[in-house]
């Protein structure tokens, strides 16, 4: 498949998980903001993902101090308002001024029995307010071991997509996590990341066009790091990163954010 192109714009996004409360997360925006410079930003979009609970607070620093740094949630309710407790709306976060909300995390698919008709509905509610989906895919360690993982992947993005418009998935975002690379330390093989990176790239060409496919932003995610991400980033069909526990640091987030400096 082509090339990045600057149609592509990398995108680094750190999912925080459950990790930091509303100040420790204003105090590890601010460490990033420092350190990330203008040309950086020209590079490459950083976005964070905290708990909804730092959202707000978040955003007020953020538009207080102009930061480009963009952010999003790590979920979202597939109804649009009502009696869904516990549930957070699209437009709740659209009215947080959110550019990203991560939808089929293999962690809410695991605890929370998220299957592909759900993870369908939440990038729906997510397009419907105007908010970029991270639409994660990815196969666990048995798929892996038995060399499924094209056809897993595949089906899972055929299922999350379905009866979306193209118009709209040229601006949703898919993060590849193969579900053993996740918190492991184990991070796929730079091919083991373009082989599936690539196969998604086909499939939207083969679902939608040849433009769409090369507009979408197709991440990895597993155990990214400083000392990984260069070779990564150096794949043709992987456009950044979705970054988990190296995102709560924030020396190694930006290490990542400024891969293009790194040692391939
Ligand atoms: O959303 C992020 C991924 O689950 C990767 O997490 P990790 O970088 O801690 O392996």
């Amino acid at each position: 498949m082509a090339p990045a192109t600057p149609a592509r714009k990398p995108l680094m996004a750190g999912n925080w998980k459950m990790n930091n409360n509303h100040l420790e997360a204003i105090a590890l925006v601010q460490k990033m903001a420092f350190a990330l410079k203008e040309a950086d930003f020209e590079a490459v979009d950083v976005a964070v993902i905290p708990p909804f609970t730092a959202i707000r607070s978040v955003q007020t620093l953020i538009d207080a101090d102009k930061y480009a740094i963009q952010y999003g949630a790590q979920d979202v309710s597939p109804h649009a308002s009502g009696a869904y407790t516990g549930d957070i709306s699209a437009a709740m976060l659209a009215k947080l001024r959110c550019s990203y909300a991560v939808v089929g995390h293999s962690e809410r698919r695991q605890y929370h029995r998220e299957d592909d008709a759900l993870v369908n509905a939440k990038a729906k509610a997510a397009l419907a307010a105007d908010i970029t989906p991270i639409l994660c895919v990815g196969e666990g360690l048995d798929v892996r071991k038995a060399g499924g993982q094209v056809a897993h992947v595949l089906a899972q993005v055929d299922g999350a997509l379905e009866k979306i418009p193209a118009d709209q998935v040229r601006r949703t975002v898919i993060a590849y996590e193969p579900v053993w690379a996740i918190g492991t330390g184990e991070v796929a093989t730079p091919q083991d990341a373009q082989e599936v990176c690539a196969a998604i790239r086909t499939r939207l060409a083969e679902l939608y066009d040849g433009g769409v496919a090369d507009e979408v932003r197709i991440l990895y995610g597993g155990s990214v790091k400083g000392g990984n991400v260069a070779k990564l980033m150096a794949q043709a069909d992987v456009d950044g990163a979705l970054v988990g526990g190296a995102s709560l640091d924030p020396g190694e987030f930006v290490k990542i954010c400024r891969y293009r400096d790194l040692p391939v």
